[in-house]
């Protein structure tokens, strides 16, 4: 649910979700309160807050600069913040980063953290061994087994890291970031480079994760299909600050503007044109040899047939006339104020 916003006051006050019942009496599993990250004269975090419950998959979006990295490394206690805290399972992160590290695992350059001479599971036992785990542990193997096989990597456990395709990389990536039982798992561009199937099959994994072991998955990526498909809340981020913190679909529906496109062959003039984009708000117009393709802003849907008249008015043929749902990607734009940095 959403505290409903108008479009413009978001970029000043974040648009924020209502809290539900459970989430009162359950704990957070992470805490983000008041962080800041400056450098010389940028401010690259700043004055960020929010909260997230157990299982929860997060996606944290912003154009390039935004401040998405620094947020991540800030929560992973590999930064120090110029002021606030972050608490993963209660611990506060800086103030005790080892206790906190056994809690949480991360993977900020995806497959270039693992080694690539190692076989799979070595390097599940190499991550696994830094946290102080003894691989040796019946337990231990067995959790890694059923984590390869959950990532359908178990009959390539054995092989060497670099005889693998990029997609099973990434995979191995996210296996070394669960290598250790961690509550938290923070992906930087999880999906990056990925082929279609691979991504979908990353994202199966990852939601059979957060719904199975109850993890919580903190990831950062600039595929709008990711964040729309696996993420139950969106933060997204502009100029370090906290512009919306959501659910996709109240998200989507805070920026819900009707448009219709309209496609028609043959003549259509100049000042026919004209006319048209005086009179409705034209987001796009493109021609293409015969063909013209226009997008328009229409808040009323009786209002459909008087505009597919006017695009045949010079006696062209209408091909066909389509109400475009808005999508992550609109509301995006709205929030970042469409900016490409
Ligand atoms: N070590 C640093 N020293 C100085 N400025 C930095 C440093 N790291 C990041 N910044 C600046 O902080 C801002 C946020 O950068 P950050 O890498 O966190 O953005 P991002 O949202 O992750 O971007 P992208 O999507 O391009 O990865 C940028 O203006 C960047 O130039």
């Amino acid at each position: 649910m959403s505290t409903p916003a108008a479009p413009n006051a978001a970029r000043e006050t974040p648009v924020t979700r209502s809290v539900s019942h459970d989430e009162r009496t359950a704990p957070p599993v992470i805490e983000v309160s008041t962080l800041t990250k400056r450098y010389a004269d940028v401010t690259a975090v700043d004055d960020v807050s929010f909260s997230v419950e157990q299982g929860t998959i997060l996606g944290v979006l912003g154009p390039n600069g935004a401040g998405k990295t620094t947020m991540l490394k800030a929560m992973l206690g590999l930064l120090v913040p110029s002021d606030g805290t972050v608490r993963v399972c209660g611990i506060d992160v800086h103030a005790h980063p080892a206790r906190a590290y056994r809690r949480l695992g991360a993977t900020l350059e995806g497959a270039r953290n693992v080694y690539w001479r190692l076989t799979v599971r070595e390097n599940l036992a190499f991550f696994a061994g830094l946290a102080g785990e003894d691989v040796r542990d019946p337990a231990v193997r067995a959790r890694h087994d059923a984590l390869l096989d959950q990532l359908g990597l178990l009959d390539r456990a054995d092989d060497v890291v670099n005889e693998l395709s990029r997609g099973m990389k990434q995979k191995v990536a996210l296996a070394c970031a669960l290598a250790r039982d961690v509550d938290v798992a923070f992906l930087d561009e999880p999906t990056l480079g990925l082929d279609v199937e691979s991504s979908v099959d990353l994202r199966r994994e990852l939601r059979r994760l957060a719904d199975d072991r109850g993890l919580t998955v903190v990831l950062t990526s600039h595929d709008m299909s990711v964040v729309e498909d696996l993420c139950d809340r969106v933060l997204v981020v502009n100029h370090g600050r906290l512009v919306a913190d959501d659910d996709v679909t109240s998200l989507v529906e805070l920026f819900r503007t009707s448009a219709v496109r309209v496609v028609v062959d043959g003549p259509l003039s100049a000042a026919t044109e004209r006319t048209i984009r005086t009179d409705y708000t034209v987001e796009s117009w493109e021609t293409n040899g015969d063909r013209t393709r226009v997008l328009v802003a229409l808040d009323d849907a009786n209002d459909v047939p008087e505009l597919a008249a006017r695009f045949v008015a010079d006696g062209g043929r209408l091909v066909s006339v389509n109400t475009v749902e808005p999508d992550l990607t609109e509301a995006f734009l709205q929030l970042t104020g469409g900016e490409d940095r």
